[in-house]
């Protein structure tokens, strides 16, 4: 194994998977903390989901440590802590105690903070993070249902979750390339910074940064940071060159599209599937909440719809609806309740021969993941930056697109099909 990772959340895993595998590594992901003595085949690199974003960090910091332990078992040669691309925590954690729990591991070595994600919009300048050309507190997080993000400067917000002290390399170094990258490292760890956010405007600045990053035992960051990562096993001859996969096989049988982010991109997706005659169901959390809907009538309905027609089911509300529930029902309880409710849908429908999921939201896909049984994931094609089709390798023959809430282009739910052999498959990959 070459790289091993630790992601907070499962559509942020399967982000990465996909990051690593167009670089060239063969990648698995699995669904939570490997058991003990668990085979990761011939992986070149293996990415742990973990659901650590917005559990109290002591817990978040006690599942890294476990999974990363497992990886450095496993002979990982570098680990890798992924995080959301807009950095979404909160002064708590949970990204500063994990990261520091994870330098411990690693021997308490200087690492980077890197969530830059250029191709989905976000870039870092003066350790400022910005989504598209909007500052992060200026953007659709700061109304996140459990992560609200009011301040863009990372070096602050981080330096409040960690008591370590955190240092900044600018952009006008990280344009200089590899050495001057390297030798701003040397610089900062000398004044005694253990933990550098790093600007980064473009994929050649990932690059620059991956590549002076050869060696680091531990790195932090979005997927992007994985960008220029594998170069640096393929240098060495560790690592062959493949080719991306463009379709995938998927077993025989139904889809749905289940939806319990309230990310803007999520709600507009929803708006294109309804304009395109769509099938879609509101889940209604005071409904729920009061016994007048139920997951069972969901999934009825669901599977009673024309096989022709696209069945959504969504949750996503605006801020407005969501600050309103929230108020009502708590946040994380409403949040809760809603994630139950989605996963007792899946849960139904796969039972009813359904083998083709898309789901919206991070936290909402790792609550569906686990109610489905699904333990590892093989990572196929690219639908849009950020979200690759997978398929299940045990459990259940499922192929789910797991979409982060913020990510794909407005006809998402609509075009990631296409990539699916539409006869069906009973060989998994
Ligand atoms: N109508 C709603 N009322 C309250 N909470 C909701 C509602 N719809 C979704 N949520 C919750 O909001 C959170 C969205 O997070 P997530 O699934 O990670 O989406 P994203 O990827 O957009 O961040 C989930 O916990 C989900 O259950
Ligand atoms: O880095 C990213 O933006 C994503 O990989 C991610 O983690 C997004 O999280 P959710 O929006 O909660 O899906």
């Amino acid at each position: 194994m070459l790289i091993g990772a630790v992601a907070d959340d499962i559509t942020g895993a399967t982000d990465l998977c996909l990051m690593l595998s167009r670089e060239g590594m063969k990648t698995l992901q699995v669904i939570g903390v490997p058991e003990e003595g668990a085979d990761f085949g011939d992986a070149d690199a293996v990415v742990v989901a973990l659901k650590s974003r917005t559990i109290p960090a002591e817990e978040a910091v006690r599942a890294s440590r476990a999974a990363a332990g497992k990886l450095l078992a496993a002979g990982a040669e570098q680990l890798l802590f992924k995080y959301c691309s807009t950095f979404d925590s909160t002064d708590d954690g949970n990204i500063g105690p994990v990261a520091d729990a994870l330098q411990d591991l690693t021997g308490g070595e200087l690492t980077i903070a890197c969530p830059s994600f250029p191709a989905a919009g976000r870039t870092v300048y003066k350790g400022h993070l910005f989504v598209g050309d909007r500052l992060l507190s200026e953007s659709s997080l700061k109304d996140h249902p459990l992560t609200p993000m009011h301040d863009p400067d990372l070096v602050r917000v981080l330096q409040r979750q960690t008591r370590r002290p955190v240092g900044l390399i600018d952009w006008p170094v990280i344009a200089r390339g590899e050495d001057a990258i390297r030798a701003a490292f040397a610089q900062q760890q000398a004044a005694g910074k253990r933990i550098l956010v790093v600007d980064t405007l473009s994929d050649a600045d990932l690059h620059a940064i991956g590549a002076a990053c050869d060696g680091m035992k531990l790195v932090t960051g979005g997927s992007g940071i994985a960008m220029g990562l594998p170069e640096n096993f393929r240098k060495r001859n560790k690592l062959p060159v493949r080719k991306a996969m463009t379709r995938m096989m998927a077993p025989v049988g139904r889809r749905v599209v289940l939806a319990g982010s309230c990310s803007a991109a999520t709600r507009v997706q929803i708006e294109v599937a309804r304009n395109d005659a769509s099938a879609l169901l509101r889940l209604d959390i005071s409904a729920v909440a009061d016994g007048s809907q139920s997951a069972a009538e969901i999934a009825d309905w669901v599977i009673s719809q024309d096989k022709d027609r696209l069945p959504l089911v969504y949750s996503s509300a605006s801020p407005q609806e969501l600050q309103s529930i929230q108020a009502a029902m708590g946040r994380h309880e409403s949040g809760a309740l809603v994630e139950q409710t989605l996963a007792e849908v899946a849960e139904r429908l796969k039972q009813k021969g359904f083998t083709r999921f898309l789901i919206a939201g991070g936290e909402t896909s790792g609550a569906v993941i686990n109610a489905l049984g699904v333990k590892t994931l093989s990572i196929g094609p690219e639908i849009d930056p950020g979200v690759p089709w997978t398929r299940s390798l045990s459990g259940p023959d499922i192929v789910l697109a797991l979409k982060s809430g913020n990510f794909g282009a407005p006809d998402f739910f609509l075009k990631a099909w296409a990539q699916l052999d539409p006869e069906g498959s009973d060989a998994r990959d």
